[in-house]
């Protein structure tokens, strides 16, 4: 069955990552360009965690010692990935009790959700997902995209985003507003930007022809 991307946002959201090992630090990793605040539970981290926990001004942060069940107080999302299958099982177990969303690193039965392969760029993210049967081909698909996309969508989002008050401002009609923002989108990624002057002009131009 395909699984439903919602997409959720987890800036400041309270996470707790058991184990700290390869792929604790690849869900970090993948989070950590998404705000929430992660505490790690694990006797031991690779280096490259200790070094992501140093570099995080505090948005990651760790519990040096095993995993206990009190550590499940407050958090919004769970990922299981320690090298205990036996404990992985039991957090799930005890995160969907108390329904707090659970990942259990490669062990689909036991996830309530699961990671997508990610492109991002600023506020542009595209999820891929095979419903879980088959990674690969979520990485393959990645790559493919990635290449298909143009660079700065994410700086070309931001700079119509600020402009969208504007426009709602001024325009009333829904069918004008529209035709502004699809024609802002097109000549935006032909320039790889749109500025607030291009966006004025456009107003008038879109709202004359309209009055015609
Ligand atoms: C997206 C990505 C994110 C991430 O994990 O970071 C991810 N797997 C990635 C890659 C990848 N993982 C594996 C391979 C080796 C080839 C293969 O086995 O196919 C490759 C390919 C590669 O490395 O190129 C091994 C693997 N993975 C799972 C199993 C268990 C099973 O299939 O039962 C096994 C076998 C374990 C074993 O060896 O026994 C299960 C899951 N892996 C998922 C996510 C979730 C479903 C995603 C979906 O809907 O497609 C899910 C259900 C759970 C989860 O959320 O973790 C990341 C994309 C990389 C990218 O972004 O480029
Ligand atoms: N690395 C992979 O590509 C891969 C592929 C498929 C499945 N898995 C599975 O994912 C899980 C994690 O894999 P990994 O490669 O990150 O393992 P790893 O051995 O690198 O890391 C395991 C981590 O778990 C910690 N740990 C052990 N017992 C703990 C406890 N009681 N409380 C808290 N932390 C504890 C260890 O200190 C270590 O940091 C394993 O179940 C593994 O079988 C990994």
């Amino acid at each position: 069955m395909a699984y439903f991307p919602f997409f959720v946002d987890i800036e400041g959201k309270g996470c707790l990552i058991a184990g700290g090992g390869t792929v604790a630090c690849r869900k970090a990793l993948t989070l950590m360009d998404y705000g929430p605040d992660i505490i790690v539970v694990s006797p031991q981290v690779t280096s490259e965690m200790e070094r992501l926990i140093k570099e995080s001004g505090g948005k990651l942060t760790w519990r040096c010692r095993e995993f206990e069940e009190s550590d499940l107080e407050n958090m919004d999302f769970v990922i299981a990935a320690t090298s205990d299958e036996g404990l992985n099982r039991q957090i799930s177990i005890w995160c969907r009790e108390r329904k707090i969303p659970v990942n259990v690193a490669d062990i689909q039965e036991e996830c309530s959700f699961i990671f997508p392969a990610l492109i991002k760029d600023g506020g542009i993210t595209v999820g891929i997902s095979t419903g879980g049967s088959a990674p690969a081909l979520a990485h393959y698909l990645k790559e493919k995209l990635k290449e298909a996309i143009p660079k700065g969508l994410g700086g070309l989002a931001n700079q119509l985003g600020s402009y969208r008050e504007m426009v709602r401002e001024r325009v009333n009609s829904h069918h004008v507003r529209r035709s502004i923002f699809r024609t802002m989108t097109e000549e935006g990624i032909r320039q790889g930007k749109y500025t607030r002057e291009q966006a004025e002009e456009l107003i008038e131009r879109k709202l004359a022809e309209h009055e015609k």
